[in-house]
C-alpha cells in the first residue's frame, strides 16, 4: 500500500467540507452521479472515435447500492475509469487554479454553504460531507489493473492494488453515524430524481416492490428488485411543451452544479439546413470565476447526443460567459478537434445563430419582465458591455440591451430609450465617461452647458465604459460624440458676443499661460461653462493625447506613460473670472492662475501632484482678501 499526501489545497477543501459545510448535504449525490456520467460520456466518445476503444465493450450505466449493515453507500459506473496515475492526478490535487483564490475570498457564512462546492470543482471531495471513509475502485478502460484509492480526510490518501471485473469506477462511502438518512431508498430515490433525472444514463438501484399473490397464494410480499430510477432522456432532446418548470431547473441544477434557481432558460430547437438544439441557462448569481480569466466555461458540446466538451470557451463569446447550457449539433463529425472546431463553419453558423438567440430573448425579458431583467442587468450588464468592442457584427442590439445612467434621469434607462430623446435631426448621442462615483461625474463642469439647455448626456461611471465607450462610434444612423467634442449650436448674435469677449480677454489669457508655462498646453475662454470658473479640456493635436491613446489600443491602458498636458479653459462670465481679468497685481494672478489650475484637476477626479504649494497659494490670495 502506498502513501500519499494530499495536495494543501486538497486538504483545505476537505477541512471545509468536514467542518463547515452543514446545509444542503445531499447534493454530494449530484456531484458523484454527475462525475459518472462524465466518465461515461468520455468513454461514448473514445469508443466511437478512437481505434484504440474499438474493442471496449460500452455499456453504460450507474449503480447506486446500499449496504445497511457495513452503513455504506456505493455509486458505480461503468465509464472510462482510472488508472494510478489519473488517482493520483485527479483525486489527490486540485487542477483548477482558481480554486485557492476563491476560497480565501469566502466569508466566514459562505463557507457554511455547500451551493458554492460546485462552484469550486470539487464535487468529488462532497462526499466527505457525510462519509468519514471514502474508497474508490477504478479501472481505466483498456487496461488490465484496477486500484482502490482509500482516504479518511486529512492529509493524506493510499493506493493500492484491488481487483475490478471491467472497466469503470465504484466510489463506496462509509457513512457517519448521524448520516444514516442516505442508506434509505427512497431518500436517495428523491435525491436522484431530484438532480439527476435527466443525466443521459441510466441510474439502478435495488428497490423493494410489493408482488401481489399469485394464484393459490394467500398474502403477497415485498420482493428486491434492482430497477432504473431515472429518466435518463437528455433533457435539451425533449420537446419543450413536454418539460415542466421543475424540470427545467433541476437540469439546471445538474449540468450547472448550481442550487439556485436559474433566472432564465432559452430552449431553441432549429431545423432545416442546419439541425440543432440549444438549451441556454442564464444563472441568477454571476458565477465566482466570472471575471477571472481561467474563467470556466459553461457550454457542454454534444454531437448527437454523444458529450463532446465542456472545456471550449469559443464555442460562445466571452461576453456571454455567464451562460450555462448545451449545444446538440447532428452536422458536426464526431471526432471534431478543438482546432476543428474553432474553424468549423457549421460551428460558426450555430455560434452566429445562438448569439442572436440569446441576444433576442435578453431583448424580450427587458421588455417584459423588467424585474428579472434588473436582476439579470445587476449580475451580467458590465460582462455584456465587453461585447460593444468585441462583437462588432451585433454591437446595435447589445447597446439596445445596457440600461445606463443618464443627466436627466434618477435611475438608469434603457439605452433605446435614451436614443427616443436625443435630437432627431442632430442624432448625437453625447457622453461622458470617467471612473468616478456617479454624482461626482455628474457635477462634472463639461455638463454644464447641457445642463444650460435641457439636453441630456450618458453618463458612464464604470472603469469597463471608460475603455468600451471610446471605441464606439456609432448606433444606427447616430453618432456617439464625447461630451468634451461636441458642438452645441449658438445663435449668431451669441457667436458676435462670444468672439467679442474672447479678444477682450486675450491680454489676461496670456497673462494666464505666462503664469502656468509647461503645466498646461494652453489656455483658452469657453462659453460652455455656466456654473464653475474653469475647466480641464484634453488636447486631441497633444502628441501625448495620441501616444497615451495607442498604448490604450495596445492594452496597457495609460500605464506608467506621462499623462498629457491639459488645456485650461476659462468661464469670462465667472465673477472670479470677470474679477481677476479686471486685477494688476502679477502676484495675486500667478498664484490664483495655479489654484484655478488644480481646482479643475480635483474636478476631474486627479490628485494634486504640490498639496503643500496649492495650500500656500490658496492662503495668500485669503490673506489678500481679508
Ligand atoms: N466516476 C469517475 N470516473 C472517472 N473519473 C472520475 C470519476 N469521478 C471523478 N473523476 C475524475 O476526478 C476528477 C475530479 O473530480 P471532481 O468531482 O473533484 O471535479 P470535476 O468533476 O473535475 O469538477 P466539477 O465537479 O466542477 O465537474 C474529474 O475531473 C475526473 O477526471
Amino acid at each position: 500500500m502506498a502513501k500519499h499526501q494530499f495536495q494543501t489545497e486538497v486538504s483545505q477543501i476537505l477541512h471545509l467540507m468536514i467542518h463547515s459545510l452543514y446545509s444542503n448535504k445531499e447534493i454530494f449525490v449530484r456531484e458523484l452521479v454527475s462525475n459518472s456520467s462524465d466518465a461515461l460520456d468520455k468513454l461514448n466518445m473514445l469508443v466511437l472515435t478512437d481505434e484504440n476503444y474499438k474493442g471496449v465493450n460500452f455499456a453504460p450505466r450507474i449503480d447506486i447500492v446500499i449496504d445497511k449493515e457495513a452503513k455504506t453507500l456505493s455509486i458505480s459506473d461503468t465509464g472510462i475509469g482510472m488508472n494510478e496515475t489519473d488517482l493520483v492526478e485527479n483525486l489527490g490535487t486540485i487542477a483548477k487554479s482558481g480554486t485557492k483564490a476563491f476560497l480565501e475570498k469566502l466569508s466566514g457564512d459562505q463557507k457554511k454553504d455547500s451551493k458554492l462546492i460546485g462552484q469550486f470543482g470539487v464535487g468529488f471531495y462532497a462526499s466527505f460531507m457525510v462519509a468519514d471513509k471514502v474508497e474508490v475502485i477504478s479501472r481505466k478502460a483498456g487496461e488490465e489493473s484496477a486500484y482502490k484509492w482509500s482516504s479518511m480526510a486529512g492529509s493524506e490518501y493510499d493506493i493500492e492494488p484491488a481487483t475490478r471485473d471491467s472497466h469503470g469506477t465504484t466510489i463506496i462511502m462509509h457513512l457517519k453515524d448521524d448520516e444514516a438518512e442516505f442508506l434509505e431508498t427512497h431518500r436517495i430515490d428523491s435525491i436522484v430524481k431530484k438532480y439527476s433525472n435527466h443525466i443521459p444514463f441510466p441510474i439502478f438501484m435495488d428497490k423493494e416492490e410489493w408482488v401481489a399473490p399469485a394464484e393459490g397464494e394467500e398474502k403477497g410480499h415485498n420482493e428486491i428488485v434492482n430497477k432504473q430510477i431515472n429518466k435518463a432522456n437528455a433533457l435539451w432532446t425533449i420537446s419543450k411543451n413536454d418539460i415542466s418548470d421543475e424540470e427545467y431547473k433541476d437540469f439546471y441544477s445538474s449540468i450547472a452544479h448550481d442550487s439556485s434557481e436559474p433566472l432564465i432558460w432559452m430552449h431553441n430547437k432549429a431545423e432545416g439546413a442546419l439541425e440543432y438544439t440549444t438549451l441556454f441557462y442564464v444563472p441568477s448569481k454571476a458565477p465566482m470565476d466570472l471575471y477571472r480569466v481561467d474563467y470556466q466555461s459553461g457550454i457542454k458540446l454534444y454531437i448527437n447526443r454523444v458529450f463532446i466538451t465542456d472545456d471550449e470557451k469559443e464555442l460562445m463569446p466571452t461576453y456571454l460567459r455567464f451562460l450555462r447550457g448545451v449545444i446538440d449539433s447532428a452536422d458536426l463529425p464526431l471526432n471534431v478537434s478543438r482546432e476543428i472546431l474553432q474553424s468549423n463553419r457549421v460551428m460558426a453558423k450555430i455560434k452566429n445563430a445562438s448569439v442572436k438567440k440569446v441576444l433576442g430573448e435578453l431583448a424580450k425579458l427587458a421588455e417584459n419582465d423588467t424585474e428579472k431583467y434588473d436582476a439579470f442587468y445587476k449580475e451580467f450588464g458590465n460582462v455584456l458591455k465587453e461585447g460593444l468592442y468585441s462583437d462588432f457584427g451585433n454591437r446595435e442590439k447589445i447597446l439596445e440591451l445596457l440600461k445606463l445612467n443618464t443627466l436627466n434621469a434618477h435611475e438608469p434607462v434603457m439605452f433605446s430609450k435614451f436614443v427616443e430623446g436625443v435630437d432627431a435631426e442632430k442624432k448625437e448621442i453625447y457622453y461622458i465617461t470617467a471612473k468616478m462615483s456617479l454624482q461626482m461625474l455628474k457635477n462634472s463642469p463639461a455638463l454644464e452647458r447641457f445642463k444650460a439647455k435641457g439636453i441630456d448626456v450618458l453618463v458612464l461611471n464604470e472603469e469597463i465604459d471608460t475603455i468600451v465607450f471610446p471605441m464606439v462610434s456609432e448606433y444606427n444612423d447616430y453618432k456617439f460624440v464625447n461630451v468634451t467634442d461636441a458642438k452645441l449650436e449658438e445663435s449668431e448674435e451669441e457667436k458676435k458676443e462670444h468672439e467679442e469677449k474672447a479678444k477682450s480677454l486675450e491680454g489676461f489669457v496670456g497673462q494666464l499661460q505666462n503664469a502656468l508655462g509647461e503645466n498646461v498646453s494652453k489656455v483658452e475662454t469657453t462659453f460652455d461653462l455656466t456654473e464653475s470658473a474653469v475647466c480641464l479640456k484634453v488636447d486631441k493635436e497633444d502628441q501625448g493625447y495620441m501616444m497615451a491613446q495607442m498604448m490604450k489600443q495596445f492594452g496597457n491602458m495609460g500605464g506608467d506613460f506621462p499623462a498629457p498636458k491639459p488645456i485650461l479653459q476659462i468661464n469670462p462670465n465667472h465673477e472670479l473670472i470677470k474679477k481677476l481679468s479686471d486685477s494688476a497685481d502679477m502676484n495675486l494672478i500667478d498664484d490664483a492662475a495655479h489654484v484655478l489650475l488644480d481646482q479643475a484637476k480635483l474636478y476631474e477626479g486627479e490628485t494634486l501632484a504640490d498639496t503643500a504649494g496649492f495650500i500656500a497659494r490658496l492662503n495668500r490670495i485669503m490673506a489678500k482678501a481679508l
